[in-house]
């Protein structure tokens, strides 16, 4: 699902050309579940963000989904994102004037897909928040947010599922069912599932933990999850 290929990224700062990403190279298999784990500053959010077309490589190269992000002009990057990407923010990014369920609709009404009401309202009983729908954002708790932003991001159904700290602003309660909702679509749905976060829990959930450590990857580490999985 995903190939890179010795991906580095370089800023421009005051003081000069500053490299934040060594060169990367790792695969993620279809349907798998990668967290992206490391100290603050290691490069994770860098990372992600040319992970999901976000932001731009500066050298070698990124497969998503066999198409290559690395020459893909931003409208173009723009279009495969639509099409097969979606994505949750620690900070839920939920649009304030717009309900419950008139979130969820949003990508669906601008991609186009017919019944965009009728798939909302589906997913939004599938996030178990049917009774929310015609709430707004500030009417509703952080995890209950959260769970509009997931149901959001799939109402797409993408192939793949970015999302920086989800569980970042959450309380424990709120998490778990984060989680849950998470790795049951990754299930479900088949969708490919790579987050960054801070929460060795979620992490240790994960098919795979890649560790960035000062702007390279260190040995990718079995979880103890998967590895007992395997065992079983
Ligand atoms: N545009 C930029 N200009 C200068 N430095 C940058 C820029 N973007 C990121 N950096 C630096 O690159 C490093 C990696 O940043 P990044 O946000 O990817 O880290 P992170 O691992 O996600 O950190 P955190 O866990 O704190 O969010 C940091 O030292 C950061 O200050």
């Amino acid at each position: 699902m995903i190939t890179t290929k010795k991906i580095t990224k370089t800023v421009t700062t005051s003081e000069g050309q500053l490299q934040i990403l060594q060169p990367i190279s790792f695969q993620v298999k279809d349907g798998e579940s990668i967290a992206i784990v490391g100290a603050s500053g290691s490069g994770k959010s860098t990372l992600l963000s040319l992970l999901a077309g976000l932001d731009q490589v500066t050298s070698g190269e990124i497969f998503l989904d066999d198409e290559p992000l690395h020459s893909l002009d931003e409208e173009a990057r723009a279009q495969l994102r639509g099409a097969k990407v979606g994505f949750i923010f620690q900070s839920f990014m939920l649009v304030q004037s717009l309900t419950a369920l008139e979130n969820i609709m949003l990508p669906a009404e601008i991609a186009g897909l017919p019944d965009a009401r009728k798939r909302a309202q589906a997913i939004l009983d599938d996030v178990g928040l049917a009774h929310r729908a015609h709430h707004y954002p500030n009417q509703l708790s952080g995890g209950e947010q959260q769970r509009v932003a997931i149901a959001r991001a799939f109402i797409g159904q993408p192939k793949i599922l970015f999302a920086d700290e989800p569980t970042g602003n959450l309380d424990e309660a709120n998490s778990h069912k984060v989680e849950a909702l998470l790795f049951k679509l990754n299930r479900d749905v088949g969708t490919t599932l790579v987050l960054v976060t801070h929460d060795t829990a979620l992490a240790k959930k994960c098919d795979r933990q890649l560790v960035m450590q000062g702007g390279a990857l260190s040995e990718p580490e079995r979880t103890g999850d998967a590895q007992s999985r395997e065992a079983g």
